[in-house]
């Protein structure tokens, strides 16, 4: 499906979708409790579709209710699935069900669609060689088809800290049923490292203990999950956040209030201070969980995404509307994504009359809002990609039409509605 936009100013109120990061998280929780638990305001995504399938194929039971799923759990021994698990998209669930399936008494078969396929798998696969399973890529390049089987009784294993957080988080949390617990050592610093402070949010919240600073984590064993009442709620989420706050900064003359916007561990929060930085007016009322933001006279700002790779695309699309040049740095494993999301935001605002220089580790926009021309773009089957450049063809001169517009469904499957709540007139086509 193609989307196509024309310039537009947006206004009133939209909710934040609950967090995909917590979601996942908490239906992989109760999959690996013995009991029941049920996970309020889930993210019902693409992605997070993909993990109850694979809480499935391991022998968990998952409802999912009206604003809700409930799960009874498999217990801390996954069945050996009766299936392959299809990761579809979602890297978050090929990482945290690869460890699932190295406590499975036998052998499990992962896989995902292209762009999943392409992404690196290795070294977790090496840590769970390690630790004493078997854990295979049926290319041998790193990338999955898998095949990755135990059971893994715990213990010591090596692993760069700067390809994908996900592993870390991983490792944590089937290491809490092993026998005699899992310890981590990084490599190499941690990048992405807010989403194993998630990790260790979600843990703490079903009773399961695990900790860790620099390059030691780990996980004590034998520990079993369970929900405190056996229920859970999720917050909303910072990264699908970004593109409405960022759609208020530069669309919204009479301001535009966000609503579901509670503290939790999400580094992308930072998304506010950015905003803020490049002269957005904007209030963040943390009891009420409301921020309200209004369109500024944006300038461009330097920001590390180190910890917070999923708002590169917002920021390079923020920053080609604003004045001046937005430097985005420490951005090399945001390579590692859906798409390789530095050069894909380089090229796409490229074709919209941005003048972009990309490095290695490094993204430069030179921005300016008059600059900016309607085009047609390619969403790269990427949904950070097509939301960010939403964002660019609301202020663009002209007629943008993004290609892939339906990949949203992974992460904020109600985004073109709610803009379109919004004021935006959103054209859809085949
Ligand atoms: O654990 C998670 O929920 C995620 C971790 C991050 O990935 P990396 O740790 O691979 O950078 C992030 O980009 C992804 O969208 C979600
Ligand atoms: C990279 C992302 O997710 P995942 O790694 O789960 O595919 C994302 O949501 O931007």
């Amino acid at each position: 499906m193609d989307v196509t936009l024309t310039p537009a100013t947006v206004t009133g109120q939209a909710r934040a979708p609950p967090s995909k990061s917590y979601t996942h998280r908490a239906i992989l929780a109760a999959g690996y409790g013995g009991g029941t638990a049920t996970v309020h305001n889930p993210l019902v995504s693409a992605d997070t579709r993909a993990t109850m399938a694979a809480v499935e194929a391991f022998g968990g039971r998952v409802e999912r209710g009206d604003d809700a799923v409930t799960i009874t759990g498999f217990d801390g021994r996954p069945d050996v699935p009766d299936r392959i698990v299809n990761c579809e998209n979602s890297g978050t669930t090929m990482r945290l069900t690869t460890a699932t399936a190295a406590l499975a008494d036998g052998l499990v078969v992962l896989t995902g669609d292209e762009s999943l396929r392409s992404r690196p798998q290795g070294p977790l696969l090496d840590a769970i060689e390690q630790l004493g399973g078997r854990a295979e890529s049926t290319r041998a390049n790193g990338q999955a088809p898998l095949v990755v089987g135990g059971p893994i009784d715990g213990g010591r294993a090596a692993i760069p800290g700067d390809v994908s957080s996900q592993f870390i988080s991983a490792l944590l949390m089937a290491g809490a049923v092993t026998p005699d617990g899992l310890t981590v050592d990084l490599e190499t610093a941690l990048k992405s490292a807010p989403y194993v402070e998630i990790t260790l949010d979600v843990l703490d919240a079903f009773g399961v203990a695990a900790s860790g600073e620099g390059r030691e984590w780990s996980a004590p064993g034998g520990q079993t999950y369970a929900a405190s009442d056996g229920e859970y709620r999720v917050p909303g989420d910072f990264s699908s956040m970004s593109y409405l706050l960022s759609a208020g900064a530069l669309a919204a003359p009479e301001g535009l209030r966000v609503v579901g916007a509670e503290p939790s561990a999400q580094g992308d929060v930072a998304i506010v201070e950015h905003l803020q930085a490049m002269g957005a007016p904007l209030r963040w009322d943390r009891e009420a969980g409301t921020i309200d933001v209004e369109r500024g006279a944006l300038e461009g700002i330097e920001a590390s995404v180190a910890d917070t790779p999923d708002l590169l695309p917002t920021l390079a699309a923020v920053g080609a509307a604003a004045d001046g040049t937005t430097r985005i740095v420490d951005c090399e494993h945001v390579r590692y994504k859906e798409t390789d999301r530095v050069s894909a935001m380089a090229d796409e605002l490229g074709r919209m009359g941005a003048s972009v220089t990309e490095h290695d580790d490094e993204l430069l926009v030179h921005g300016s809002e008059t600059d900016l021309e309607g085009a047609r773009v390619d969403g790269r089957g990427d949904h950070r990609i097509v939301m960010a450049l939403a964002l660019a063809g609301l202020v663009a001169d002209g007629e943008t039409t993004i290609e892939g517009a339906e990949h949203v469904d992974v992460s904020f499957p109600g985004f073109f509605e709610t803009m379109a709540e919004l004021g935006v007139d959103v054209v859809r086509s085949d």
